[in-house]
């Protein structure tokens, strides 16, 4: 089946390019809190104490609720706590930890969605954020379309292009509707195009959500070996996933975050074990 076959070879590497590299200093990462009832949410998380509460520290979910040091009144939530890591070319990175404790944010802070606020953060090398199938396709124009799009975008050449539009093309398997507006696609529609369109090149950093997974069975097992093609093209690559068998097989490191803050950091045998001994001691 022609939809079996792995992504081509193809990257946006340049001659002589340095080697991808990540470095997060001191990082944290607050979200204010806007809501409707932020006062009565105030008073129910706080009044019952003299000082604030850190209320969600050392629980297993959400960061830390706290009071903003710059806004004064404003309730927040601390997703990533003083974080300070490195990563190198050439490691496969995991993020793990309990729901809240800031993996998302993370891989979107690496893929520039969040800016930093206090501290500092370092990314060499072309990045590609797979969080989201839809992300950077435009509805209004047709699968085609996105694929010339994203050629535009990656400024390739016209037997690149052509390259890509096959290979696309051949994968997503989506016959007359290649040639039809997005917006008339049913939503695995759009996943197979999105994610044709979003592991056709090969980035130096790969950023991948475990969400970016979803899909029908079949469409599951052809992305796999799509994925797998682009990984290794890849120089680094960080992935969040709560399934330990995933982890173990895409990764050599393991990051285990808690409440915003590295609570270990190592081989991804030693701290997958940690970690699942410490999963089956809340259960
Ligand atoms: N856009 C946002 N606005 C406000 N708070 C947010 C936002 N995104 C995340 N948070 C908060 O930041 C903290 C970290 O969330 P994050 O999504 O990074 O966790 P996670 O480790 O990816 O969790 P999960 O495993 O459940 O997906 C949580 O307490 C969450 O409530």
């Amino acid at each position: 089946m022609t939809g079996l076959a792995p992504a081509p070879a193809m990257t946006d590497r340049k001659p002589g390019q340095p080697k991808a590299f990540i470095r997060l200093d001191h990082l944290t990462l607050d979200f204010p809190i806007f809501h409707g009832g932020a006062r009565s949410l105030k008073k129910s998380l706080f009044g019952k104490v003299k000082r604030p509460l850190q209320l969600s520290r050392g629980s297993r979910t959400g960061g830390e609720v706290r009071m903003s040091d710059n806004a004064p009144g404003v309730l927040e939530v601390r997703a990533i706590s003083d974080l300070s890591l490195t990563i190198r070319s050439g490691e496969r990175v995991g993020l793990v930890g309990h729901n809240g404790a800031g993996k998302s944010t993370l891989l979107r802070v690496l893929g520039g969605i969040y800016l930093a606020q206090p501290g500092m953060v370092t990314v060499r090398g072309s990045v590609e954020t797979l969080i989201d199938t839809n992300s950077g396709m435009n509805p209004a124009l047709t699968g085609r379309e996105n694929i010339y799009l994203l050629a535009q975008h990656k400024a390739l050449r016209s037997a690149q292009l052509k390259q890509l539009e096959q290979d696309v093309e051949a994968f997503a398997e989506l016959g007359e509707f290649m040639d039809l507006p997005l917006r008339l696609y049913s939503s695995g529609m759009a996943i197979r195009l999105g994610f044709g369109l979003a592991t056709a090149i090969a980035p130096q950093i790969l950023l991948m959500d475990e969400w970016f997974m979803a899909g029908d069975a079949r469409f599951q097992d052809k992305a796999r070996a799509r994925l797998a093609n682009v990984v290794d093209g890849a120089e680094i690559l960080v992935i969040t996933s709560h399934s330990l068998p995933v982890l173990e097989e895409w990764c050599s490191r393991i990051i285990w975050l808690e409440g915003g803050r590295v609570k270990m950091d190592g081989p991804a045998s030693d701290v997958l074990k940690a970690y699942a001994e410490a999963m089956n001691a809340h259960v």
